[in-house]
């Protein structure tokens, strides 16, 4: 099992796997001289997992050219590919509506002083107009108050085309900030939600009684289809199967990238034969496709899916609902793959 590309990170490492990254990780921050801190152990646990692909293609240039790797390459590093290069667009956004919210100020202020300079004029002009009986005098005071309203009806012009310029702006602004909330509730090579996300959701729905069902997707002989097709072969199988999952949404249920090749789904309001029925369907589906090799005709042969389902009961907490969906996915694997087993 292995990490999820997500933001915050998912690790899902057994005992003895992550103490042997450990043991890596140490070497190579020995080997450059990173001192051990949580930031560089990161970078390094995540280099010797061989789940980042970005980040190891990153290390391996630098490496090849025999660039050091300093502390602020492993800072700059973790920011991009462990972060996600979240803090720095969080930050990109938040300059720019500092940005905006100044210039809205300023221009404000602006419009402030001419009017109240043209509201001094405009009151001694209504003060001369009480005792004016000359008709020069009079066309001066006009266009006095001409030019007084003319420049409170500019300026307030511009303002009204500065705010036109912020609003846009700010609109921008937003919707980098939905992308940027979006990309942290989403798995990267699937586009489902990440683990992290999906977690968020079942705990939300259990705290609410909410009748939904939960089903657990393992890709059948996933590390054979991998060895025998290369890893980016089957990356392309898990995009094509969470495809299939998502089809299956409607803005109503939820699908998710659980771990590695194991996805999960929420039905909402469905019943366990409701949800079985469902699923057979997802399962046939998949079973049926004939995924060829890029470039060529080859047929990668049949792949297949497990799937086990439970249905939220009274007082089900997320765990307990996992362990009986997981326990019906185990009973879809040891009773030959390729099924659907509810519990
Ligand atoms: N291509 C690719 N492989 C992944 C990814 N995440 C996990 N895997 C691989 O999925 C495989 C899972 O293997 P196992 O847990 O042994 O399970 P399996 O071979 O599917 O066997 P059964 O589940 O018993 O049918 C491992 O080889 C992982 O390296 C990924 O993002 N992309």
């Amino acid at each position: 099992m292995s990490k999820t590309l997500s933001f915050p990170p998912v690790y899902k490492h057994e005992f003895q796997q992550a103490s042997e990254n450990l043991r890596q990780s140490l070497l190579l921050a020995n080997r450059h001289k990173t001192p051990i801190t949580p930031v560089n152990y990161a970078v390094w646990y995540e280099y010797v997992s061989g789940d980042n692909q970005a980040l190891m293609n990153s290390i391996d240039t630098r490496l090849k050219k025999n660039e050091a790797i300093t502390s602020e390459v492993t800072q700059y590093l973790y920011e991009k590919y462990v972060l996600m290069g979240m803090p720095e667009r969080l930050n990109n956004t938040n300059n720019g509506l500092k940005l905006v919210v100044d210039n809205t100020l300023e221009n404000l202020s602006k419009v402030e002083a001419t009017a109240s300079q043209c509201s001094q004029g405009l009151m001694q002009s209504q003060a001369q107009l009480e005792t004016c009986n000359d008709i020069d005098e009079l066309k001066t005071l006009v266009n006095q108050i001409l030019i007084n309203t003319q420049q409170i009806s500019s300026s307030s012009g511009e303002l009204k085309s500065e705010l036109t310029r912020s609003t846009e702006e700010i609109m921008k602004l937003r919707q980098e900030l939905e992308s940027v909330k979006e990309m942290a509730r989403t798995d990267s090579l699937t586009g489902l939600l990440n683990r992290g996300a999906f977690d968020n959701e079942l705990q939300y729905l259990c705290s609410k009684g909410y009748s939904f069902s939960l089903v657990l997707f393992d890709i059948d002989n996933f590390k054979r289809l991998n060895d025998s097709f290369g890893h980016l072969l089957g990356d392309k199988v898990l995009q094509f199967f969470a495809s299939l999952l998502k089809n299956q949404c409607n803005d109503i249920h939820l699908a998710a990238r659980f771990g590695g090749e194991e996805m999960a789904m929420i039905f909402m309001h469905s019943s366990l034969e409701e949800t079985f029925m469902i699923t057979e369907s997802i399962r046939e589906k998949f079973s049926e496709s004939r995924l060829k090799k890029k470039g060529s005709n080859e047929s990668i042969g049949q792949v297949t899916v497990s799937a086990g389902i439970s249905s939220y009961q009274d007082k089900d907490s997320p765990i307990s609902l996992i362990e009986r969906a997981d326990q019906a996915l185990y009973r879809s694997k040891t009773g030959g793959r390729n099924q659907v087993n509810f519990i």
